[in-house]
């Protein structure tokens, strides 16, 4: 074997949406915590986040988890999500992801009818409460980060299409959650390509227009995606996340509903002790609930639950030969989509 660098991995997805976990290959990554390691990755070196996530290893419609052991004591284990434009600080898909290939394959030891794991990321600890059975997680339920408002209503000017009006709010990273009525649309998966390319256009006019930043933790600041969010004809939470280049999440999102939990409590809309359940664009579904209030920095805060399944479905291995001409990968916006600008 003559491969410059190789690596396993565990293939999962969380409710459709593929969150593969790195088993082997990656030792560390320079940082004495989850978030300097980041920052290290967005700041100072991409090349792993290109080599797993852009063609021909990776592709547009998935995320690369890299396990760390933890650098905290309260933590059973560490990870950080790759995509294509960076890695980011947490994720409800990718955490039910790891938690799944964890337990399943006995990384971590799985009890039967629960186990706890607490995993560390750039965002803080999620505590993770697996529903085990016959070796399988049937579902994992995560206290997600505390979640608040940075700002309701706000007003971008958008390429094409004028004025449009985002909720700006975190909830494990920061969101601009748009209502498709205002385009005279509603979350379709027939209207899929036409709602990518107004996501990555608001994307674009809220990294230039608007300045937002974590109260508390420098370094999580900007918007990571944008979100539709709408009610199905049952009523249900539907929402629609926009992931970059332009591509939409096939879970329902974790921390894109526990944006939106913030938004409809500051509306009056929701309160702690409630719970929803929300769907996807494809129709898969997260439970999502409140489970408590606090505060981050000055801000009032909620805390998320979310639930969820996740399936392992293959087991890969990937390599670089030194006589391969594209060490960094490649991607063309055929079918990555319109936002590649917004690729690092
Ligand atoms: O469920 C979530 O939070 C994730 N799904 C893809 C984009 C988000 O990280």
């Amino acid at each position: 074997m003559r491969w410059k660098k190789t690596a396993s991995m565990i293939e999962v997805h969380a409710e459709g949406e593929v969150g593969r976990v790195v088993t082997s290959g990656v030792l560390d990554v320079p940082g004495a915590t989850m978030l300097d390691k980041m920052l290290h990755i967005n700041e100072v070196d991409g090349s792993l986040r290109r080599f797993f996530c852009f063609e021909p290893r990776g592709y547009a419609q998935m995320s690369t988890n890299l396990l760390f052991p933890p650098t905290r004591p309260d933590a059973d284990a560490a990870f950080l999500i790759l995509q294509p434009d960076r890695a980011h600080a947490m994720s409800g898909s990718n955490s039910i992801c790891v938690v799944t290939a964890l337990l399943e394959t006995g990384i971590l030891p799985i009890h039967e009818p629960q186990t706890v794991v607490r995993l560390e990321t750039p965002a803080g600890i999620v505590k993770a409460v697996a529903q085990c059975t016959d070796g399988k997680c049937v579902s994992v339920s995560l206290d997600m980060s505390p979640s608040f408002v940075d700002r309701l209503d706000a007003v971008v000017e958008v390429e094409g299409l004028g004025p449009v009006t985002v909720d700006i709010a975190f909830g494990g990273v920061f969101y601009a959650l748009i209502d498709p009525a205002q385009f005279g649309m509603a979350i379709d998966p027939a209207a899929a390509r036409t709602l990518a390319d107004i996501a990555s256009r608001v994307h674009r006019a809220v990294d230039a227009q608007l300045d937002v930043q974590h109260p508390t933790t420098k370094g999580l600041g900007g918007i990571s995606y944008t979100m539709f969010v709408d009610r199905d004809a049952r009523g249900d939470l539907r929402g629609a996340t926009v992931l970059p280049p332009g591509r939409f999440d096939r879970s329902p999102c974790g921390t894109g509903n526990s944006a939106r939990l913030a938004c409809m409590v500051a509306r009056g809309e929701a309160a702690v002790g409630d719970r929803f359940e929300a769907r996807s664009i494809i129709g898969s579904k997260f439970d999502v609930g409140i489970f408590g209030e606090t505060k981050v920095g000055d801000r009032p805060a909620i805390l998320p639950r979310i639930t969820g399944r996740g399936w392992i479905h293959g087991f890969h291995q990937i390599g670089l030969d030194p006589s391969d001409p594209f060490p960094e990968g490649y991607a063309v916006a055929d079918c990555w989509g319109d936002g590649m600008d917004l690729l690092k």
